[in-house]
């Protein structure tokens, strides 16, 4: 009966972590007319049940009221035809695996076992952890720049399209599963590349996450001086990929995939103040997936022997700030550097 792709019944998409990438991404999907699951815990979870999902975007506040549940159990059983995305801070990855890999589906199985499971997040590893457990990973290259205002309110600046997912089977290969669901991506405000390499995007999208932690302790990179430290920060994270034989794409290749398609504008009422990571200092989340971005580095250089001083800086006092609740951008920039040049002639004696 529904031989043919086009005429498959359509997904329905559970958003595991419906945060700033995945409020955008589930309220995007509502908007174009999916079915959606919302999945959020705490004070978030209490107002998209209160208020719905309040998502400002250019065109302007658009409220989303969809079902709002804290895990698998409040679900129900599973569908067949149902969508995880998972867009969980990494460090949050094995706590949602663990309650979501076990669920039901009707028909029998676990979601582990049957459902496709997209990884919507920076770095590399949420979606190792995820392969550990469910036997249909994708990776996604997130371009999304999204914030998590308040409880119940996320914003995506973006336009024309709200963002880019380069979209890929883990840990290569692409399937009619995943164009099925990049073609609903791309009615939602998204532009969805199918890419037998997803990876390479990511790697790609890893080095530009190393300016994450800067951002986060020391605030936008504005001066010369930050940009500077980020080209030596992103210098050994070159060096390391290089030395693992981990290809990635290049910032021509990057630009010429997004042009002129996500350009950041003024959002009354959501101001961006930063990255992912910068909003976890500034909502005082207590963790901060440092130990992802700057921290993949430190472990490919431990690895391939290949000294990453910077990074190790970075990955330790974004950790320390997100732990002692440090107010994002709290450490000046010069002092940054200073201890910056102190770990590198410290590697280099
Ligand atoms: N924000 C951005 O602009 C971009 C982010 N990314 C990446 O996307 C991923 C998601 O980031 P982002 O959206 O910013 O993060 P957010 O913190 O805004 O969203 C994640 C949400 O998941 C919730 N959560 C965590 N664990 C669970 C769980 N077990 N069950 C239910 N809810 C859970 C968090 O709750 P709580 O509120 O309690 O923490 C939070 O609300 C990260 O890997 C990030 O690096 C990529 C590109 C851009
Ligand atoms: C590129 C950037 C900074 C866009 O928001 C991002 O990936 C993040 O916030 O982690």
């Amino acid at each position: 009966m529904y031989s043919r792709l086009w005429e498959a019944p359509p997904m329905r998409y559970i958003i595991i972590g419906a945060g700033a990438v995945g409020g955008a991404i589930g309220g995007r999907l509502a908007q174009s007319g999916r079915e959606v699951v919302l999945v959020a815990r705490g004070a978030h979870l209490a107002a998209l049940r209160a208020g719905g999902l309040r998502l400002t975007v250019p065109e302007g506040e658009l409220t989303h009221r969809l079902p709002a549940v804290d895990g698998p159990d409040t679900v129900g059983e599973l569908r067949a035809d149902d969508v995880l995305i998972l867009a969980v801070k990494t460090q949050d990855t094995e706590a949602a695996l663990a309650a979501w890999g076990p669920a039901p589906v009707a028909g029998g199985g676990t979601a582990a076992e049957r459902l496709p499971l997209l990884c919507a997040q920076n770095g590399v590893e949420g979606q190792r952890l995820a392969l550990r457990r469910f036997r249909h990973v994708y990776g996604v290259c997130v371009w999304l720049p999204a914030t998590h205002v308040e409880p119940g309110v996320v914003s995506a600046a973006g336009t024309p399209l709200t963002g880019m997912l380069h979209l890929g089977r883990c840990p290569y290969g692409t399937d009619d599963t995943l164009r099925r669901i990049a073609a609903d991506l791309e009615r939602a405000h998204f532009e969805a590349p199918v890419v037998p390499d997803v990876a390479r995007w990511q790697y790609a999208k890893l080095l530009g996450n190393l300016a994450n932690a800067i951002e986060a302790v020391s605030g936008p990179l504005e001066s010369e001086q930050a940009r500077a430290l980020y080209e030596r920060v992103r210098a050994e994270g070159e060096a390391v990929l290089a030395a693992a034989g981990i290809a990635y794409a290049s910032p021509e290749e990057q630009k010429e995939a997004r042009g002129d398609k996500i350009t950041l504008v003024p959002l009354p009422g959501a101001q961006r103040g930063g990255g992912s990571s910068w909003q976890s200092l500034a909502r005082g989340t207590g963790t901060i997936e440092a130990d992802h971005l700057n921290g993949e580095i430190v472990l490919l250089g431990r690895l391939h022997g290949v000294p990453t001083p910077l990074n190790e800086l970075l990955q330790r006092l974004a950790d320390t700030a997100a732990r002692e609740r440090r107010a994002a951008g709290s450490l000046p920039v010069t002092e940054l550097v200073r201890l910056a040049d102190e770990v590198d002639q410290g590697s280099s004696r």
